[in-house]
């Protein structure tokens, strides 16, 4: 028998439901139901359907999804250089659907920096390594002597992080298409970003120089502390980070974990991962494809609450 709440019961719930958390207060990136439908010659394609997503302070991670599943739209929108149709998403305190064009282009500037996959989008090709990465600097503040010097020395240093400090005085077509794209990663970083993000930056590259430009952003996770969100198709990448989310037809569906177990005797580390499901707030949990698939099931399943777990199973009504 269920009774009715009282006044007084009903008055601590408002309190405590006001006073909770609000979702992603603590993240640096939050995507809370986000939605982004482009319309062309009056057809509507659904690019983001209610994605969520919470990436931490000083992560490196990687979205992973199949073509058309909606990962440039979402990286597009995080750089802000495309507006969400609804939803909300924050990046490092800046409400992304808020911003005027001023603060677009401040934006832009200070707080995010981005890598693209075309190494030729990255630089200026008149330009040598060291001016790219100058350059952004320049833009971002008034130009004195003090400050130029200022600006060679963290080019240098940048140059220096990322090894490719011989680069310094070459052009972009002096360089291999590698050496470019730790240019990139130094131009992106030059103002000190709390966000990287890459959009499919070892795309155009061979398996060898595709680690080496995953080496460039782990040392700038590691080193600067920088928050770096990766899309990508290169499994190798995606398997080297802590956390990889998929997206699924504009939702994030799943997320792999991993973590370094040490075996107590032998001493040896093993990286162990772990896929796991999004539960939206609303409760609702997109089981893997693979999963449902091969067992069958299909618009209705089975579910029993144990003391640990919530079973599912195939629907068994019509053997009831
Ligand atoms: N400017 C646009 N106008 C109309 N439709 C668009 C536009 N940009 C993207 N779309 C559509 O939105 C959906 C998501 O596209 P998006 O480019 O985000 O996917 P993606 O996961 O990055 O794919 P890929 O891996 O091929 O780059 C696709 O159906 C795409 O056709």
């Amino acid at each position: 028998m269920t009774t009715n709440p009282t006044l007084a019961d009903l008055t601590t719930r408002a309190a405590t439901a006001r006073n909770a958390p609000t979702y992603g207060h603590d993240a640096l990136i939050t995507c809370d139901r986000l939605v982004r439908i482009f319309t062309t010659d009056g057809i509507e394609v659904q690019a983001l359907q209610g994605l969520d997503l919470l990436v931490r302070d000083g992560e490196l991670m990687a979205l992973v999804g199949a073509s058309g599943s909606g990962k440039s739209t979402l990286m597009n929108i995080l750089a802000g250089l495309d507006t969400p149709t609804a939803g909300a998403a924050r990046v490092a305190d800046h409400d992304l659907l808020a911003m005027t064009p001023k603060d677009r282009l401040a934006y832009r500037r200070r707080t995010v920096g981005f890598v693209w996959q075309q190494t030729a989008r990255n630089l200026l090709p008149y330009l040598t390594a060291a001016q790219n990465i100058t350059l952004p600097m320049q833009l971002a503040t008034r130009t004195t002597r003090k400050a130029r010097k200022a600006q060679t020395e963290r080019a240098l240093e940048l140059l220096e992080l990322l090894d490719i400090a011989d680069c310094r005085d070459r052009h972009p077509n002096q360089m291999s298409g590698g050496q470019q794209q730790r240019v990139a990663i130094a131009v992106a970083l030059a103002n000190s970003p709390a966000v990287l993000l890459a959009d499919e930056p070892t795309g155009e590259l061979d398996s060898h120089t595709a680690e080496q430009i995953f080496a460039a952003f782990r040392t700038a996770n590691e080193h600067l502390g920088t928050t770096i969100v990766i899309v990508t198709h290169d499994q190798a990448v995606a398997s080297e980070v802590r956390r990889t989310v998929a997206i699924r037809d504009g939702r994030t569906s799943t997320e792999v974990l991993r973590r370094s177990e040490v075996d107590a005797t032998t001493g040896h580390e093993t990286v162990v991962a772990r896929e796991y499901a999004m539960l939206d707030r609303a409760g609702r949990l997109q089981l893997p494809a693979e999963y449902t698939e091969t067992l069958g099931m299909r618009d209705r399943v089975a579910l029993e609450l144990e003391p640990d777990h919530i079973g599912v199973w195939p629907d068994d009504s019509d053997r009831a």
